[in-house]
């Protein structure tokens, strides 16, 4: 089976009261709905809902870029000052190689949204294959983060020697300098 057979994605909703089912997780959908209006090309998603743990969320990682195979994994929460919120220190933990432009940008869009943008340690890295990308828990901050960096995200894939991402042009174009 070729790579673009089988292309999944991971989507990490971080959340202890998600996790707990103390409420309903709306970030992890979110995301599939996100992906689903942007990609033209078949893929499968790969999701889990994990508590603020950063054993949990390391692992978690691995298994997602190790085992799965996810050219990308988006995660989503555990990204502000509080106590029990380390998923970009988790996700450092498992990098390779830091992508600082991402979480730059998307503080810079998410400015325009809420003062409190600057409280996102959101960042990206890549470990492996795979490009993972930090999201903000509030689950209206995924489009508003990914509309800003998603037209990046099929190139980095390409560069990582991944699967050839297309993206619903009429909704996002993919930047390529280099075409196929
Ligand atoms: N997966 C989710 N589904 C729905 N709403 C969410 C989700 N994650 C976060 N939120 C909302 O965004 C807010 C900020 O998210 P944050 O990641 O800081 O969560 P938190 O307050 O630390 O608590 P928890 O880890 O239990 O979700 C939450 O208080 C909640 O209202
Ligand atoms: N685009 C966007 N970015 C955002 C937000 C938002 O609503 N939209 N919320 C901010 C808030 S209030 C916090 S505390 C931080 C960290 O959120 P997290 O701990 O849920 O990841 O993300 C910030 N970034």
């Amino acid at each position: 089976m070729s790579k673009k057979d089988h292309v999944k994605i991971g989507i990490v909703t971080v959340s202890d009261r998600a996790s707990r089912g103390e409420y309903e997780d709306r970030g992890g959908p979110a995301i599939v709905d996100y992906l689903s209006e942007v990609l033209s090309s078949e893929w499968t998603p790969v999701a889990r809902v994990i508590p603020d743990e950063l054993y949990t969320i390391t692992e978690t990682l691995q298994e997602l870029t190790d085992l799965e195979q996810c050219c990308l994994i988006v995660t989503t929460g555990g990204t502000g000052p509080a106590k029990r919120d380390i998923t970009p220190e988790a996700t450092l933990a498992v990098a390779e190689k830091e992508m600082p432009g991402f979480g730059e940008l998307m503080r810079k869009v998410s400015l325009e949204k809420v003062p409190t943008a600057i409280l996102s340690r959101q960042t990206a890295v890549i470990r492996g294959g795979s490009l993972i990308i930090n999201l903000p828990g509030q689950p209206k901050a995924i489009q508003e983060c990914l509309d800003a960096v998603f037209p990046a995200v099929p190139y980095c894939i390409d560069l990582l020697e991944g699967p050839y991402l297309e993206t619903n042009e009429s909704r996002l174009v993919a930047f390529r300098p280099k075409k196929k």
